[in-house]
């Protein structure tokens, strides 16, 4: 694409979209005046020079790549033509054949980035149909690696279980935050330590992971072997059903992305 790419975010104004919206503009893949933003409802404060609409056709019209950004349950209602348009979708369980159907293009990506995009940190694996061409194939990488790091995947099976696994993603390890801070305060140490010292548990230990790049099992095993306090509490969560937890939630996200496409 010689021309300066033109970027359409139809549910800008939310979360994921704000999330894409600044890492986009902030990687100076598109400039504010070409990108448009849609809401559904008041116009949201942020990045005031893009070009805010609350309609999508227009959105559609005056971009070259539109993005699809509501809840899965608002896609039945976005009813426009994206004919000869790249369409990426972050919606959780909607499969490419609905996206083409309904948008009227055959050149779309389905794609899952998660929470840390916020912080361009996301995980994100994505999908394209037959009709996509080399050149979407490297918008699509610019625009994701903007929100973090980013893989093609082989089927849309593998984008089914990575909905859970690295979409929901973040919700796991700030779940174990949560207990973590709560036990803490239960015990007397005050809400700020408890804070400070979980976050920056989880922020060593990812830092650690990705350094290290060993198996987390190597790791686990390394700690289980000093026979100490970090084994006697492996044994005690592994004997409330730690695995067996981290197993039933990941099929239950898994069965929740495959309904929701049959849904929509
Ligand atoms: N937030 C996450 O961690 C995350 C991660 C991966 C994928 N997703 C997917 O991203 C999508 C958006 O999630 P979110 O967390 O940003 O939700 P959100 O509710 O924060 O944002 C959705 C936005 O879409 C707007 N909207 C709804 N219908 C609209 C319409 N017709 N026109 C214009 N705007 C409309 C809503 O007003 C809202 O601002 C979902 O499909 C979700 O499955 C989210
Ligand atoms: N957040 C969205 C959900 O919970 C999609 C993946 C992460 O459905």
């Amino acid at each position: 694409m010689g021309e300066p790419m033109r970027i359409g975010i139809i549910g800008g104004g939310g979360w994921l979209g704000r999330a894409i919206a600044e890492a986009v503009i902030d990687a100076q893949i598109v400039s504010a005046e070409h990108l448009s933003l849609s809401y559904r409802s008041g116009q949201p404060g942020f990045l005031p020079s893009a070009r805010w609409t609350s309609d999508n056709q227009k959105l559609a019209d005056r971009s070259d790549v539109i993005i699809v950004s509501v809840r899965p349950q608002d896609w039945p209602a976005i009813d426009i033509s994206a004919h000869g348009k790249l369409v990426l979708s972050v919606m959780a369980g909607i499969p490419l054949d609905q996206l083409a159907g309904r948008l009227k293009t055959d050149r779309v990506v389905r794609t899952l980035p998660n929470a840390a995009a916020e912080v361009r940190t996301s995980y994100t694996p994505w999908i394209g149909s037959q009709g996509i061409t080399a050149d979407d194939r490297n918008a699509v990488r610019r625009i994701l690696e903007a929100c973090g790091a980013a893989d093609e995947v082989k089927s849309e099976a593998d984008i089914d279980y990575l909905t859970g696994l690295t979409g929901s993603g973040p919700a796991f390890p700030a779940l174990l935050a949560a207990a973590m801070m709560d036990d803490a305060v239960s015990r007397g140490i005050s809400p700020d330590i408890a804070r400070r010292s979980v976050s920056a548990v989880l922020i060593g230990t990812g830092k650690l992971l990705e350094a290290r790049k060993d198996n987390p099992k190597d790791i686990v095993q390394t700690f289980l072997d000093y026979r100490g306090t970090t084994a006697a509490a492996i044994e005690a969560m592994r004997a409330a059903g730690f695995e067996a937890a981290v197993r039933d939630g990941l099929a239950a996200a898994l069965q929740k992305s495959v309904s929701m496409g049959q849904a929509s």
